[in-house]
């Protein structure tokens, strides 16, 4: 496995809500203990139901929301103590592209503004360098270099991502967090940003935590895949090993909801019921449980371990070892 780069243990966001002067309020368990690394140029996906805390993990780790406890480490620096200064110098070394691009792009200044904005902000460059730089940039993820005059809503929203990414990549970042960046896009377009990531990702070197719904995107895209459930890891593995031989009732239902290329071919489907519970309340013992058509009484009393198989795939389900997920359902 390739050197980490990032290093995440126990990491922790408990929202406090409704707290008043005369209420206690409660706590919502947005990530509850979630470990795990993603090596120098890997490319590492996260994949979990709508409020399972995809997003919150991303911007726990650049620090865009405070961890409540745990540790993330770049390069061996720790990110989580840093001082607001010492934060702003690591910003150049860990970027994030968020899916809407053109919520995030300010709309009155020009494409070649914002991107030397970023270089100004951590003083790359003069101003002659950071002109030619801006240029060099937009080539870089395929655009014209005299987009640099134009203003955002000029621009479709795949260039707009691409100059999302264009601002990610200015400062020469080695990590990026990608949050669900093609799902905002027409799905003709989708294909081209993640060509692009791909391309970039191989020509930079880079290391990228990837947010996303689409399992075929991610199992393109990414090398190894994380599957979260209500704050908590389930499953971690190469995406390879974790495709084919799903070792957690979630994933196999995950993979079991994704759209088949033969719809014609008749499955044995596991499918969810109900919703995600709520974070605030979460069951006891496995937060899975409540769903999961394999779970038995001693799920609801003991909180699943992330156990490691030979495969280096690692699981939190108590039933792993018994459980072939490559079968049918009896
Ligand atoms: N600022 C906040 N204050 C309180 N609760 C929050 C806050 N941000 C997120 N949450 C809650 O934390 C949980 C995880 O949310 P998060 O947005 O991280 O999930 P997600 O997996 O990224 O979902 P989606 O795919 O819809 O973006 C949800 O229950 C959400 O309501």
């Amino acid at each position: 496995m390739a050197e980490p780069l990032l290093v995440v243990e126990d990491l922790k966001v408990h929202y406090p809500i409704g707290k008043t002067l005369f209420k206690p309020g409660v706590t919502l368990r947005a990530l509850d203990g979630v470990s795990f690394t993603v090596g120098k140029g890997e490319v590492v996906g996260l994949v979990g139901e709508s409020g399972s805390g995809k997003t919150t993990l991303g911007r726990a780790v650049l620090r865009l929301v405070e961890p409540t406890s745990g540790k993330v480490q770049l390069d061996g620096q720790e990110v989580t103590t840093l001082s607001a200064g010492d934060l702003k110098a690591l910003r150049s070394k860990m970027q994030i592209i968020f899916q809407d691009p053109y919520a995030s792009l300010n709309p009155r200044m020009s494409v070649g503004q914002t991107l030397a904005e970023a270089l100004m902000l951590h003083k790359i460059g003069t101003r002659k360098d950071r002109e030619q730089r801006v240029g060099d940039l937009l080539e870089k993820v395929g655009l014209p270099r005299s987009a640099a005059a134009r203003f955002p809503h000029e621009f479709s929203g795949g260039q707009r991502q691409r100059i999302g990414i264009a601002r990610a990549l200015a400062v020469n970042p080695e990590f990026i967090v990608a949050d669900e960046p093609v799902s905002a896009l027409d799905v003709s377009i989708q294909a081209q940003i993640i060509n692009l990531l791909q391309d970039l990702r191989r020509e930079l070197g880079l290391s990228l935590l990837f947010i996303g719904h689409d399992l075929s995107v991610i199992e393109f895209l990414c090398d190894r895949v994380i599957v979260l459930y209500l704050g908590r890891i389930m499953e971690m593995g190469t995406a390879a090993e974790l495709y084919s031989n799903p070792r957690h009732p979630y994933t196999r239902a995950l993979l079991d909801a994704a759209p088949v290329p033969d719809p014609t071919v008749r499955r044995e489907r596991i499918t969810l019921k109900g919703d995600l519970p709520s974070p605030i309340n979460p069951p006891s013992g496995c937060v899975f449980r409540t769903r999961c058509p394999y779970a038995v009484e001693a799920c609801a009393e003991v909180v699943p371990p992330l156990e490691t198989f030979e495969s280096g795939h690692r699981v939190a389900c108590i039933r792993s070892h018994e459980l072939d997920l490559r079968k049918p359902l009896s």
